[in-house]
């Protein structure tokens, strides 16, 4: 898994989109569930019963910061698709706020959400949605047409996102001939071609198979790491998420259960459910080696060794420690921050806290 990509805009800049105690209710006189705390804390099944509503989000609040790409998870009908859809108001929140750069969601008239739709979050479908007449340049054309944008820019503009989504000599085909990748990078080639603040992507490869899809998920890293767009991006495939999240909004029946980066849901899971989803998940490919690291221990150890990154990955650390034999550097800025060894590796890989059981030891950041 690759966390190379992973620079992100540390919360300084303000959100792209803001999300407080949002609330979507399916079902009759929907409005009042929200601001009834004891029908609020009802199971779906019981809420059902009660009041034949389903609360597929339930006071969701988060923030999407610039650039980063931010994952929507959980299983089938945990609410992922109605929690995002209701950010461009695809479906109407029952309650709560929703900003994009400060700007009240819900306060736009049709003309302001049709602009918020078609230039600022402009969405990637499962289905592709792609238009069956229409060759793949007209189809990537398409978001620019409806812009009002003249054909020959259009069409120019159509060419440099289909180079860059790999689709060159592809641009006359209709989308049934081509396969169910390439339909799906055209869905990705039109989205992007206008420019959009923020792509949404509503599990966008889950009919794909798997190794079109890694091929998919590798497009979608090269185009963030390229672009640096912020990417909202639904699925409920644990390993998508962690490949490609920056953080990921872990939901379960309507409620985001654990918001965090790919290492704090797998290293410190907020609660059973959590630990139960991560359990399989290969510890060395998601942690650090900030989690396996521990103060060197004098001078001469700070200063031999092989030398990781802070950022990489404990599978990358146990390759360089295998390698020299000997305990590895972990180095910033010209500076010995830690030193990561066969016990603190393999105690990441077990799922151990090291610290637990030693004399209270820290293996937190030490400069040597
Ligand atoms: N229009 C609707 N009317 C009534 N209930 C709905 C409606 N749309 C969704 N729901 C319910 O809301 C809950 C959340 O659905 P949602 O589609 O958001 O989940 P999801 O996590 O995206 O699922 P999937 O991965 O299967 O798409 C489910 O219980 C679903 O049945």
């Amino acid at each position: 898994m690759d966390t190379a990509h992973k620079a992100v805009d540390d919360g300084a800049a303000p959100p792209v989109f803001s999300v407080q105690n949002l609330w979507k209710v399916f079902g009759p006189k929907a409005h009042r569930v929200p601001g009834d705390a004891e029908l609020g804390a009802l199971s779906p099944a019981e809420l059902r019963e009660r009041t034949g509503c389903t609360a597929a989000v339930r006071d969701v609040s988060f923030d999407v910061r610039k650039g980063e790409v931010f994952v929507v998870m959980g299983l089938s009908g945990s609410g992922k698709s109605t929690l995002v859809r209701c950010l461009t108001r695809l479906i109407e929140p029952t309650s709560g706020a929703v900003a994009i750069d400060g700007e009240d969601v819900l306060a736009m008239d049709t003309a302001r959400l049709r602009e918020l739709r078609r230039r600022r979050a402009s969405m990637v479908f499962q289905h592709f949605g792609l238009l069956p007449h229409r060759s793949v340049i007209d189809n990537v054309a398409y978001g620019l047409e409806i812009q009002g944008m003249g054909k020959s820019a259009r069409r120019s503009r159509a060419a440099e996102v289909v180079a860059k989504v790999g689709l060159e000599g592809l641009e006359h085909r209709k989308p049934g001939q081509l396969s169910g990748g390439q339909q799906q990078r055209v869905g990705l080639a039109r989205a992007l071609a206008v420019d959009p603040e923020v792509m949404l992507f509503d599990e966008p490869f889950s009919a794909l198979d798997p190794l079109i899809r890694r091929d998919m998920q590798e497009e979608v890293i090269r185009l963030h790491r390229e672009e640096g767009r912020t990417m909202i991006f639904i699925t409920h495939d644990l390993n998508e998420a962690l490949k490609l999240g920056d953080r990921i909004a872990l939901m379960r029946d309507g409620r985001i259960v654990q918001l965090g980066t790919p290492e704090e849901i797998v290293g410190s899971p907020a609660d059973d459910y959590v630990r139960d989803f991560v359990r399989d998940v290969p510890r060395e490919q998601v942690m650090t080696v900030r989690t396996a690291m521990r103060p060197a221990a004098d001078a001469a150890e700070a200063a031999s060794g092989a030398a990781v990154a802070p950022d990489a990955t404990v599978f990358q650390a146990i390759e360089a420690v295998a390698r020299s034999g000997a305990a590895a550097r972990v180095m910033q800025d010209g500076r010995c921050v830690g030193v990561v060894d066969h016990a603190g590796l393999l105690a990441v890989v077990a799922g151990v806290d090291r610290d637990a059981d030693s004399d209270g030891a820290t293996d937190k950041v030490v400069v040597a």
